[in-house]
């Protein structure tokens, strides 16, 4: 098969893209633990000062694993403050389709496939997204522009052209490059929160 510019499946843009998490990925599993905390507790501050002030709403989040900048806080003060929360969920096994399952506390967690927590509640269908005014969005980078980067699954590819709220990347500062290799499929977001920074992104 030839490969053509907008091909979702060029295999150089795929080499390219497989290069690029690799170096992401060693450089965050590097980071001491104790610079993971501090960078999670930042974080944190940055975004839950922004969407406190808006009050109570729905918001749909995800649960770090590993090296992933961290988000059970983030999470579980949303939850105490009366946010409805959204988490990705499972189904058969696999993070495919993409489906949601509120957030009920942490006793209501159970480990998911590539060893991510999800709760244990109901699903929901992929559009459940909609209701969300927010949505934080994990990945490895993105760029000032909105592209994004992400674990190679096409979750989110999928999930945010449905989000009506404002989408939400979740990097560390070294996370947010000047160019990243991104094909026609590849959906953008509207802010980057780093632990210094709240940066909205232009096209
Ligand atoms: N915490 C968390 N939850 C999430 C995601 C995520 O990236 N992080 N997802 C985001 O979509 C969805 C799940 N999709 C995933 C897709 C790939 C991998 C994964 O382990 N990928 C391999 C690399 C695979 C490859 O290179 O082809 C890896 O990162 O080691 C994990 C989850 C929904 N929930
Ligand atoms: N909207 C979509 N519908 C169907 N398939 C898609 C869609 N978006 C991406 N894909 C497919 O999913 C696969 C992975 O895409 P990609 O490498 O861009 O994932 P990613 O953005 O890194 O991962 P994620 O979104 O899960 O964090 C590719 O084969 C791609 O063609």
């Amino acid at each position: 098969m030839t490969a053509v510019p907008d091909d979702p499946d060029d295999p150089a843009l795929i080499a390219a893209k497989r290069a690029l998490r690799a170096e992401l990925r060693r450089r965050r599993d590097a980071r001491p633990a104790e610079r993971r905390g501090a960078d999670d507790r930042a974080r944190a501050d940055v975004l839950l000062t922004r969407l406190e002030l808006a009050g109570p709403a729905c918001i749909a989040g995800y649960l770090s694993a590993g090296s992933e900048p961290g988000t059970l806080a983030i999470v579980h003060r949303l939850a105490g403050r009366g946010f409805e929360v959204l988490l990705p969920a499972s189904r058969d096994g696999a993070w495919a389709e993409p489906a949601w399952a509120r957030y009920s506390g942490p006793d209501e967690l159970q480990l998911g496939p590539r060893a991510i927590s999800e709760p244990r509640g109901d699903r929901l269908p992929a559009e459940a997204v909609a209701r969300a005014q927010v949505v934080l969005c994990p990945g490895l980078a993105g760029t000032a522009r909105g592209e994004r980067l992400g674990r190679g699954g096409g979750w989110y590819d999928r999930v945010l052209p449905l989000v009506t709220g404002t989408r939400v990347l979740l990097l560390n500062d070294d996370e947010v490059l000047e160019a990243l290799p991104v094909g026609p499929l590849d959906a953008r977001v509207d802010a980057i929160v780093t632990p210094t920074a709240f940066r909205e992104c232009r096209a």
